[in-house]
């Protein structure tokens, strides 16, 4: 994205989420952002997976530039090209695992590719629970429900606001682990907003807002070192 800004409402009370902010995401690989509460992690996310619309600047997935596509343009590239997961797992709880994979290729993203499919829900670990509804299973297996869905259109890209933020620390440490095995093994692109220094350092690079405007980045964090960032850019 290129000179990025969001502003919130107008007049005396606007906000300015993002404040022209450029970077690219090399392909197949895993970006963290952190920053304070309010230093527009979250709106960030929204205009790169193409959920907002940026006030001014430009984003584009691949090839695709996403601010002179049209709404109907725009939601075809957020079923097919983009998969997401968020803090709360959101799958349809009537639906069984295997269905709630499939949901985006039922909503028109495309057919089933079985291999494909096998592939996506070996990685996560889940073959043996595709029949199970979604109440039957873990916090941190449900999660696993929702990244086999986010991969089952082979999207550019899968963003993740606070994947683990509703899971324990072990349990967060293996959807991050898979999260980490799923760009080495498939070279996806991932970008995944957190507010934990240990969830940051299974990233290749974290990148820190503050106040809407980058703040520095690292490479190979270390949670640490990332911890450390944090407590320079105040509070948590
Ligand atoms: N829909 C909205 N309408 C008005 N202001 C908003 C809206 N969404 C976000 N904001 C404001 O934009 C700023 C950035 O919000 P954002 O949610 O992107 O931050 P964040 O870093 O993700 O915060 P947190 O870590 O607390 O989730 C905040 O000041 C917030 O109040």
């Amino acid at each position: 994205m290129s000179s990025v800004s969001k502003v919130y409402g107008s007049g005396p009370g606007a906000v300015t989420a993002l404040d022209g902010v450029s970077i690219s995401l090399s392909p197949g690989t895993f970006t963290a952002v952190m920053g304070p509460s309010g230093s527009g992690k979250s709106t960030f996310l929204q205009c790169a997976a193409g959920l907002d619309r940026p006030t001014s600047g430009s984003v584009r997935l691949g090839e695709t530039e996403l601010s002179s596509l049209r709404e109907r343009e725009l939601t075809e590239v957020r079923r097919s090209r983009v998969g997401f997961v968020f803090q709360a797992y959101n799958l349809v709880p009537s639906l069984t695992v295997r269905q709630n994979i499939e949901l985006p290729l039922l909503l028109g993203a495309g057919a089933t590719d079985p291999g494909w499919l096998e592939h996506v829900v070996a990685t996560v670990g889940l073959a043996d629970r595709l029949d199970s509804r979604p109440s039957e299973l873990s916090g941190g297996q449900q999660q696993r429900v929702a990244i086999a869905r986010a991969l089952i259109t082979r999207p550019d890209a899968v963003f993740a606001d606070e994947p683990t933020g509703a899971l324990d620390t072990r349990t967060a440490r293996q959807v991050l682990g898979l999260l980490r095995s799923v760009v080495d093994s498939t070279r996806q692109t991932v970008l995944m907003v957190t507010h934990d220094p240990l969830a940051a350092s299974f990233a290749d690079r974290v990148v820190f807002l503050a106040d809407g405007r980058l703040a520095g980045a690292l490479e190979a964090p270390s949670p640490a070192v990332v911890a450390e960032r944090m407590t320079r850019l105040g509070e948590w």
